[in-house]
């Protein structure tokens, strides 16, 4: 039984937040058939980039396969009517890294900001505005600050140009209420001028469900990934979002087989793994971690002979941001350590 419900606008992110669990390796082959098949599903904005944004190929985040340019460029020849995002963090990116990427062709800027630091995202909504691009704000780790907090940072943004604002569920942490929270706060605040989005991730399992509390407390622009590929457990799965807001009555403009196809015959022969709510992942959402943390933990676990949950754990414990990965090491260092003393 489906009631008519409103418009949402799915943006699939598998070539950009799928870039962490790929370890930043797509291929322009693959970026090309993801391109293709999402584009010809109905699917209307295709992220891709860095894992970490524009200008994220690098020691600390990890070295891209490919040019992201030049896979933004392939994903834009690729897309006969799909629009081609990208994401930047301000710092981590520059407005010449965006400047490059409108160049290439795309034609949507989804500028991400730590949750309490919005004013740092200015300059990059303003040059964004100025190329003529659609802008997307992007609050990350949005379960760190209550909804009151998190909606005068969305009004920063929107008063820098922002033409949406995403509640960033990038620990997979919010449980149920808590998106339902932020989301409608933001609404209150910047909903007559703006629209508001919601980012899932499944380190809870709850990406969908969110997503799906998010749509019912106004947010019109929802964010998947084909297989889930995203960081930690990956994200809410474009195939399953499209399917689960098709039965509830929304209007997406996406083929649910199309997508479905999408996953199964173009993404899965290319995964390295399954993004999965194993130990390590699950400790993310109930630790409050960042899910792109995840294969740096790992590496860090392999390489100092310490669990990656417990050095995550930790990692929540310290409240450690994006772009302190280097912390990470840190925190596997002490680890090692206290055992040591203790044995
Ligand atoms: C750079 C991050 O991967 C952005 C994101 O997708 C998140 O915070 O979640
Ligand atoms: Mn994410």
């Amino acid at each position: 039984m489906t009631e008519e419900n409103g418009r949402i606008r799915i943006t699939d992110s598998t070539l950009r937040d799928g870039s962490h669990a790929m370890a930043h390796r797509f291929t322009e082959e693959q970026v090309r058939g993801v391109v293709h098949a999402l584009d010809s599903a109905g699917v209307e904005v295709i992220e891709v980039a860095h894992g970490d944004g524009l200008g994220g190929s690098s020691f600390n985040y990890g070295f891209s396969l490919e040019d992201e340019i030049k896979l933004i460029a392939a994903a834009v020849d690729e897309a006969k009517t799909a629009r081609i995002a990208v994401l930047l963090l301000p710092g981590v990116g520059t407005v010449e890294d965006l400047r490059r990427a409108h160049d290439a062709g795309a034609s949507v800027a989804r500028i991400a900001t730590h949750c309490t630091e919005a004013d740092v995202s200015l300059q990059h909504f303003a040059a964004a505005r100025d190329l003529g691009m659609e802008t997307v704000g992007f609050l990350m780790l949005s379960h760190r600050i209550g909804p009151a907090e998190l909606a005068r940072q969305a009004r920063i943004m929107v008063d820098g140009g922002a033409q949406c604002v995403y509640v960033v569920d990038s620990a997979g942490a919010m449980v149920l209420a808590d998106a339902q929270a932020r989301v409608r706060a933001l609404v209150e605040e910047i909903g007559h001028e703006a629209q508001v989005g919601f980012h899932g991730h499944q380190n809870l399992s709850l990406g969908v469900a969110n997503s799906v509390l998010a749509a019912q407390n106004g947010a019109r622009q929802i964010d998947g990934a084909l297989c889930a590929l995203g960081a930690g457990a990956g994200n809410a799965p474009t195939e399953v979002v499209a399917a689960t807001f098709e039965r509830l009555g929304y209007t997406t403009g996406v083929d649910v087989q199309g997508v479905m196809a999408a996953a199964e015959d173009v993404v899965r022969p290319f995964l390295p793994r399954l993004p999965f709510a194993d130990r390590s992942a699950i400790t993310q959402g109930y630790a409050g971690v960042y899910s792109s943390f995840l294969l740096h933990a790992e590496r860090a676990a392999e390489r100092y002979g310490v669990p990656a949950h417990e050095i995550l754990q930790r990692v929540g414990e310290a409240g450690y941001v994006g772009g302190q990965e280097d912390m990470i090491i840190d925190v596997a260092l002490r680890l090692v350590e206290e055992r040591e003393r203790a044995s």
